[in-house]
């Protein structure tokens, strides 16, 4: 796993934190674009997260809020950005093979730290499927192009 981005708002803090020892345990690097912990709004952190995406700096992005729900609808605000909220293996596992996801978000408020670490230990090693996906992944990129 090449880079990834991370960012949170204050309802994800905690769990962006015990999932950052996760990923240092696992070696795996990451650009931390906040928050610190302090109360901020979660478009402004997904947006600049995203930009680490779609810039070809990271391969990837976590994002955290209380329920993982308005980060991911904020993330989804980016061109070339599919960002799935997960609070369950089979999704965070599908969600890399079907939707060629590239950001997970989780819910400081929903999951316990035990559970996130092991979505993104499969939303990580888990690769994209392609084939007739690859359609509908086209269709969606479609639609980044028409909001444009
Ligand atoms: O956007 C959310 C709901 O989908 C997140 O859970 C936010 O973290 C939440 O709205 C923040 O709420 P707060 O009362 O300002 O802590």
């Amino acid at each position: 796993m090449n880079m990834l981005a991370i960012g949170c708002d204050h309802g994800g803090y905690a769990l962006k934190e015990e999932v950052k020892k996760h990923l240092d345990e696992r070696g795996i690097e990451y650009i931390d674009c906040g928050c610190n912990g302090e109360s901020v709004d979660y478009p402004v952190i997904a947006s600049e997260t995203c930009a680490h995406i779609t810039s070809g700096e990271c391969e990837r992005g976590l994002l955290f809020c209380g329920t993982g729900i308005g980060i991911s609808i904020a993330a989804n605000k980016t061109p070339g950005i599919r960002a799935a909220c997960c609070s369950d293996y089979y999704s965070a596992k599908y969600t890399r093979m079907h939707n060629d996801a590239n950001v997970l978000c989780m819910g400081g408020r929903v999951i316990s730290s035990g559970l996130a670490c092991e979505l993104v230990d499969v939303f990580l090693d888990t690769a994209y499927e392609g084939g007739r996906h690859q359609r509908r992944v086209d269709m969606l990129t479609e639609l980044d192009k028409k909001k444009q």
